[in-house]
């Protein structure tokens, strides 16, 4: 089956086998296929109508799974999906994941806030597969649980519904602080709760740093740039924000939550780390009920040209963004963390695209990968214009040189790989019926 495996070369044109590095004393590289095997494993078996062979379906999809994942298959939850009652009859793992056996000493005991949502879930697959204690808390307002599942009951892994506005106590030795709605749509839901979550949840998870001694990690984001009038954006730069539009509960709570980060760092010595994030794509980012395609450009240009359905370009298209991938993101992160850097230090890709042309190369991905799979030509899907959302930043590309100088990181997808990548991933939850 490792014939038919799909190959990823990363921008130096190598391929791209695990990743993660051993970086200041922390090894966080595992093989992308073990990664694969979590994300894009089927949640469920269908079952066959009456007329056709049972094990002859299943072995079909055994084998497109084992093209992403080398046969990596022994712990998937065989849970049967009925057709005729639409019901679903889940069952336990019965094996986890193989987990790195690290001695106490090596074992850390890591907080994820946030753990059930897109980054969360890609960094809790990375730190438990590391052989790491790993404590998620999630209020599960854009989270999943389906995200984590895979670990649950694992006696590394714990999680807890919980809401980071609320003080929360537990023994741990770093804390990763993400939880925050991050899709515009889903932040302007609720634009009190969101600045409040941006505030008292920081200030909550600095005054848990600070009583365990923890180390602290607050994902922050491009968008305390706001609509940059310098380009590429330096951490040195201060940005451009309107404090009062419908953007500020995020952009500002952002910066505030920066604030509060330094003031416990200056004051109290809490030990921090800042990321500013940048657009970033992957698997498993969720569709809720809030928006059916979570409201972000990649996956609402994915899922509506998966769907044959026109593409909605925001105004006229040359506004620009720069797109991550999730793994280089979740590479970035844990090495940041382990680092001795408490500056903020920008975590994205350089790769600029107008939406314009990023829809383009979607509607071609997308045909390439349903060719290659399935052997369908499919026609072009339309592109369309609608509004352009009120202060939506014009350009929007990272200056990564604090990072490559401090971390030793740049990041290794191209947007072409990691774009095929998640449209296999929605292609097959769209055939698994979950979507
Ligand atoms: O994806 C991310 O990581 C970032 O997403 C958002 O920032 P934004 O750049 O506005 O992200 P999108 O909503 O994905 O929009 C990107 C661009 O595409 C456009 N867009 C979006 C959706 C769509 O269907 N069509 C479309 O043209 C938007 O107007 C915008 O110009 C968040 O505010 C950031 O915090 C987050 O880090």
């Amino acid at each position: 089956m490792a014939s038919s495996a799909i190959r990823v070369l990363d921008k130096s044109g190598q391929e791209i086998k695990t990743v993660g590095f051993n970086r200041f004393g922390f090894d966080c590289e595992v093989p992308i296929d073990v990664l694969r095997s979590l994300y894009l494993r089927p949640h469920y078996v269908l079952t066959a109508p009456s007329n056709t062979d049972f094990s002859q379906e299943d072995a079909k999809e055994e084998e497109l799974h084992a093209k992403f994942t080398r046969g990596l298959s022994s712990y998937q939850s065989k849970s049967i999906f009925h057709p005729d009652t639409y019901s679903i009859s889940y069952t336990t793992l019965t094996r986890f994941p193989p987990v790195k056996l690290l001695s106490p000493l090596e074992r850390k005991r890591i907080l994820v806030t946030g753990g059930a949502g897109f980054v969360g879930s890609h960094l809790v697959d990375r730190l438990m597969l590391l052989g790491h204690e790993v404590t998620v808390i999630d209020n599960f307002f854009t989270g999943s649980k389906t995200t984590i599942s895979h670990w649950i009951g694992h006696p590394n892994f714990e999680m807890v519904r919980h809401d980071v506005v609320e003080p929360f106590m537990i023994e741990c030795d770093q804390i990763y602080h993400l939880a925050c709605p991050a899709s515009p749509p889903h932040y302007q839901f609720n634009a009190v709760k969101t600045i409040k979550t941006s505030f008292m949840g920081t200030l909550n998870m600095l005054g848990l740093a600070k009583r365990t001694k923890a180390r602290f990690l607050i994902t922050s984001t491009s968008e305390v740039y706001g609509d940059p009038e310098v380009h590429p954006q330096h951490e040195d730069y201060w940005g451009h924000v309107n404090p009062i539009g419908p953007r500020a509960c995020y952009d500002e709570g952002k910066r505030v939550a920066e604030t509060l980060t330094y003031g416990f760092h200056r004051q109290d010595g809490v030990d921090v780390r800042v990321a500013r994030i940048f657009n970033t794509y992957g698997t498993f980012i969720l569709l809720s009920h809030l928006n059916p395609a979570d409201g972000r450009v990649v996956s609402n240009f994915i899922m509506q040209a998966l769907r044959g359905e026109d593409m909605t370009v925001y105004g006229d298209g040359t506004q620009t963004r720069s797109f991550q991938y999730i793994h280089d993101l979740i590479d970035g992160l844990i090495a940041l963390m382990n680092s001795k850097e408490t500056r903020p230090v920008n975590i994205g890709n350089g790769d600029e695209f107008t939406i314009g042309d990023f829809a383009r190369l979607v509607r071609d991905t997308v045909k390439k990968v349903k060719k290659e799979d399935d052997g369908v030509e499919t026609p072009p899907v339309n592109i369309i214009h609608k509004p352009i959302p009120t202060d939506d930043p014009q350009k929007r590309r990272p200056d990564t040189s604090r990072a490559k100088e401090t971390l030793d990181w740049q990041p290794r997808w191209t947007v072409e790989m990691g774009l095929e990548e998640m449209v296999r991933y929605y292609k097959a939850k769209l055939t698994e019926g979950s979507l």
